[in-house]
């Protein structure tokens, strides 16, 4: 198994290499050369595994030879052993046909540990391997920066420094990220939104001197392993649900285009998926886009669910590269664009995107809306990303059943979640001292060469 560029000049690399490598030298995101199916006979024997056992199945054909199967199942076991729940992803039944993939039973409390989980088990046994260090430079609106802190916390091999949005994340996701000892792993406030932090890892990528110094790594979405170990949970609802033997739909919160983008490769992959539903909030670039044809930015605006405040959506090149018929100059073309403010899809690939995804948006009242009702309803206190999905999700129920991924507990927003319900969700026991703990963040301005100089100071060699 090949992996190459989105933007197609950067050399093809194996899974090891792409994991390692973060974005191709060519400013693209890796994707598989080829996206291996399973058979339906394989999908129905998932039914009745366990999860760690239905992750094998689904990953192993991505992986080539960078792990033998015995490693390989060894890692999964130990990625999601400290998960709060045995089905790691359970569904709960919210109506006759819409269900909810609870996605936070991990240790930061966000789908994000899925992936994260794997990726620290995975960097631990290649570095471990080859002897060397890396330097993990990530950007975070709240989750993945507190999931990659947790997973890579005190690991010799590795230093981590997490660039976030100063003032624009929650309480919670900042002290997960601020509290940790371990003098491996740096939380940076960067004085700006989540787009300038995103922007500052790929101007760091794309530095090949910084890059080569300080060993540059990454763990973002951009990360095709991110991606691959978020496919997972898509087969699992699914086959619980009776795929192969019939279809299902899913409605996914999304900022980054990476955990729907995970679905489409499911789909690829041919688990009988009928409709993928992108929901954003009122940043609904991506809604606006797929009802339009046109990717244009606006400013982004804070909204009570952080987490997807954000209009340069990563992973969309991933879908737009395909859309294109995997015409790499034709994606590099389109995100010289987006620098100087957005561009226009082409009939083809536009129409290839509206096929693929279905979209909705929800307001903040929506979005204040649907929390009251869902308990008030259903007894179930969502997190406000899960709320912009069920009120986009309801838009799209049929005979098919719908799954709405909740991708993040309750406790994480508080003020949020208890402006529009009045219930403060309870952290759970094992971080009830989480306000207690004192904090350690580095204040950064928006500004690439400051934040170089950070980490460069700070790795420890
Ligand atoms: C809680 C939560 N929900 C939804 C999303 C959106 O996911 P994605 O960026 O993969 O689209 C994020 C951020 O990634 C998140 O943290
Ligand atoms: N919502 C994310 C943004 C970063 O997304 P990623 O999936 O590309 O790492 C966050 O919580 O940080």
């Amino acid at each position: 198994m090949r992996y190459i560029s989105t933007r197609g000049t950067a050399p093809s690399l194996s899974f090891e290499e792409a994991m390692l490598t973060g974005l191709a030298r060519d400013g693209g995101l890796y994707v598989p050369q080829e996206v291996p199916t399973l058979g339906h006979a394989q999908i129905a024997a998932m039914a009745g595994k366990s999860y760690e056992d239905v992750a094998f199945d689904v990953m192993r054909p991505f992986i080539g030879d960078t792990f033998t199967d015995a490693v390989f199942r060894k890692l999964i076991a130990q990625a999601y052993a400290g998960f709060g729940h045995a089905a790691r992803a359970p569904l709960v039944q919210l109506d006759s046909n819409h269900f909810l993939l609870e996605l936070f039973h991990g240790p930061t409390l966000a789908f994000k540990d899925f992936a994260m989980q794997l990726i620290g088990q995975m960097f631990q046994a290649a570095l471990t391997r080859s002897g060397d260090r890396v330097t993990i430079v990530g950007a975070t609106s709240g989750d993945t920066g507190s999931a990659a802190i947790e997973a890579f916390r005190g690991l010799k091999a590795v230093d981590v420094f997490i660039m976030y949005p100063h003032g624009r994340v929650s309480e919670v996701q900042r002290r997960q990220m601020t509290t940790p000892t371990e003098s491996n792993v740096h939380a940076l406030a960067v004085d700006g939104d989540f787009d300038d932090c995103q922007a500052a890892v790929k101007d760091m990528f794309n530095d090949f001197a910084f890059r080569e110094e300080v060993k540059l790594a990454g763990v973002n979405s951009i990360n095709w392993g991110r991606v691959l170990a978020q496919v997972v949970y898509y087969f699992t609802a699914a086959v619980s649900l009776g795929a192969p033997h019939r279809a299902v739909s899913f409605t996914v919160p999304t900022g980054n285009f990476g955990d729907i983008f995970a679905g489409y490769i499911a789909k690829k992959m041919g688990l009988p998926i009928a409709d993928l539903v992108v929901a954003t909030n009122r940043n609904d670039i991506l809604h606006r886009t797929l009802q339009t044809g046109a990717y244009t930015k606006e400013g982004v605006e804070p909204t009570i669910s952080p987490s997807m405040d954000i209009q340069v959506s990563s992973n969309f090149e991933r879908a737009l590269f395909d859309a294109y018929g995997r015409d790499g100059a034709a994606v590099a073309s389109q995100m010289e664009d987006l620098k100087k403010g957005g561009f226009e899809i082409s009939q083809g690939a536009y129409q290839m995107l509206k096929d693929t995804f279905k979209s909705g948006r929800a307001s903040e009242e929506e979005t204040q809306a649907a929390i009251k009702a869902y308990l008030a309803n259903h007894g179930e206190l969502l997190c406000p990303h899960t709320a912009v999905g069920v009120h986009v999700a309801e838009a799209h129920l049929g005979t098919t059943p719908m799954v709405t991924l909740a991708t993040a507990h309750p406790a994480k927003f508080p003020d949020a979640v208890k402006a529009a319900s009045g219930i403060a969700a309870p952290l759970p026991p094992r971080m009830a001292d989480l306000y207690d703990r004192p904090e350690r963040v580095t204040r950064v301005g928006n500004d690439l060469a400051a934040i170089q100089a950070v980490i460069k100071e700070r790795i420890q060699n």
